[in-house]
């Protein structure tokens, strides 16, 4: 399967930041596509500007709403995604999950609500750092998998993001080994619930993902791509990471 590398400016970047899209563009060459799938999930507003231009890179929604339309002030519905040119969405990012309350439920419905609408859903778990020390990382894992996934996936309308909580933002990584028991821990609920769709799903990793850390991260057994936060905001890093794939 080819990999994904997925940048999340989560609420970063105004309409000039399209020059660091067109570096992107232009660093995203034949020899790199060949390899390797690449996305940039810019604000919403942005969606509408950049994806128009973004050629072979993908331009996906960071949230959307579970529903299509309705009174629900300051929510996007993914159709308005699809409308504005995305072809994918993050749902269930753990920042969504704490700031905004989201359940496995709301997770779960959302990707559903993307699927419906054409678009890829990025659905994200990932335990938080009390979670990891007191041995509860794939108990914590397992359940958001088996509450936050849509009822049925294809290789193309599903990928899972495993970001443990406290390696977002903060330089920390887990070991190869820990990424290895996680992601294979995945893999084999993924095949539980879709069978041997299962095994074509994407499971990217994210968390302080680093030009200096990509190689070793993404040779990692099923780790098939990363969801990249702060060193996808600049051209030059984020496609340094994608260059692991070279
Ligand atoms: O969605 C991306 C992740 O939250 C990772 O963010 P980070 O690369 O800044 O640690």
């Amino acid at each position: 399967m080819k990999p994904l590398v997925a940048g999340n400016w989560k609420m970063n970047g105004v309409a000039a930041s399209v020059a660091e899209l067109d570096a992107m563009i232009a660093g995203h060459d034949a020899a790199s596509r060949a390899v390797v799938d690449l996305a940039i999930c810019p604000p919403a507003v942005l969606i509408a500007a950049f994806a128009p231009r973004s050629g072979p890179i993908a331009i996906g929604g960071q949230d959307c709403h579970a529903k299509v339309s309705g009174a629900h002030t300051g929510d996007i519905a993914a159709e308005q995604l699809k409308d504005a040119g995305a072809t994918m969405v993050i749902v269930g990012h753990s920042e969504r999950r704490t700031d905004h309350g989201e359940t496995d439920e709301i997770v779960r419905a959302k990707a559903e609500a993307a699927q419906r609408a054409g678009l890829v859903a990025i659905v994200c778990v990932g335990e938080t750092e009390a979670e990891r020390k007191s041995g509860r990382a794939l108990y914590v894992v397992g359940t958001q998998v088996d509450g936050s996934m849509p009822a049925s996936a294809t290789a193309e309308s599903l990928v899972v993001a495993y970001e443990p909580v406290w390696a977002i933002g903060t330089g920390l990584v887990p070991t190869a080994a820990d990424v290895a028991e996680v992601h294979g821990f995945i893999r084999a609920k993924l095949v539980a619930l879709y069978g041997p769709v299962g095994e074509s799903v994407r499971i990217l990793y994210g968390g302080s993902v680093k030009p200096s850390n990509a190689k070793e991260l993404l040779s990692v057994k099923n780790v098939n791509g990363a969801l990249v936060g702060g060193a996808s905001l600049k051209a030059t890093d984020f496609l340094a990471i994608a260059a692991a794939y070279r």
